[in-house]
């Protein structure tokens, strides 16, 4: 793996795993879903190792689930490991793996399961923007759809369609963003105990963590993600998956 940094630092990375996969749909969560007979969880796990940037890793899995706690016992990595119970929420989930995280890490990167195949370069690249000074930092690519804002119409106002487009951002300003997401450990954790506080309504906004920091009027920084790290999230992510897998020789069926 290059880095452009030497790294001094202890990372701690979270995780996610305590989904339950509806979109995905097949019956069991979603980090257990096998790709080419291995768990998600487990090529995400076997990407951290591999990036060596890990001095300790917190997985969350669904409360009471046994079959991925066995999972992570069966997977060779070099940190140590604990394993908690997730919560209802995927920001409940980071805050359960971020208690069990050791109090003197300097920094911790979140990251999800879902995005199984992400590639250890991408991980390096976080941490050796951590490791030059930036609080926060997160992957990304850009995007190639144009995207709208839009509206609900009001009731029979259009009579075509019950949506309307208020406005079209510059394509060239705007990013796809990707885990794993990597903070100051302090910083983390202080924007996890402000989000305590958050309504329903504001907690149901939050959908990554870099949220949270840029709440705090925190710099965000932005690091060249991947098209491999894709969230597998439906069917038909699953299939680019294996098919992305298929061209790869290594971290299929052991
Ligand atoms: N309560 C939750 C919800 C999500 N996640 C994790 O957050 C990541 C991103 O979530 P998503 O891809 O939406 O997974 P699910 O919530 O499982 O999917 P769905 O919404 O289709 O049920 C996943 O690795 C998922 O396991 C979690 O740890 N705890
Ligand atoms: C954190 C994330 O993967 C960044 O793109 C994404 O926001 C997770 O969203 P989800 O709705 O919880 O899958």
């Amino acid at each position: 793996m290059s880095s452009t940094v030497s790294r001094q630092q202890r990372i701690g990375v979270i995780v996610v795993a305590g989904g339950s996969g509806q979109r995905l749909g097949y019956g069991i969560p979603k980090a257990q879903v096998p790709l080419f007979g291995v768990a998600l969880l487990v090529h995400a796990l076997r990407g951290i190792e591999a990036s060596g940037i890990a001095s300790a890793i917190s997985v969350a899995v669904p409360a009471g689930d046994t079959v991925m706690r066995s999972l992570c016992r069966g997977t060779a990595v070099s940190a140590s490991l604990t394993v908690v119970d997730g919560g209802a929420t995927r920001a409940d989930s980071v805050r359960a793996a971020l208690q069990a995280l050791p109090a003197d890490l300097d920094a911790v990167m979140v990251h999800d399961a879902a995005r199984a195949l992400t590639p250890p370069e991408v991980f390096g690249r976080v941490a050796d923007a951590l490791a030059a000074g930036a609080a926060a930092v997160i992957p990304a690519v850009p995007v190639t759809d144009t995207v709208k804002t839009t509206a609900d119409t009001a009731a029979g106002q259009a009579g075509i369609a019950p949506r309307v487009v208020t406005g079209t951002p510059d394509r060239s300003t705007l990013r796809a963003v990707q885990t794993p997401q990597g903070f100051e450990a302090g910083l983390l954790r202080r924007a996890h105990a402000a989000a305590r506080g958050f309504t329903a309504e504001q907690a149901a906004a939050v959908t990554d963590d870099a949220m949270l920091a840029e709440s705090l009027g925190t710099p965000v920084y932005v690091v060249e993600g991947s098209e491999l790290s894709l969230k597998i999230t439906t069917p038909l992510d699953l299939l680019l998956a294996e098919a992305v897998l298929a061209r790869t020789p290594t971290d299929k069926e052991d």
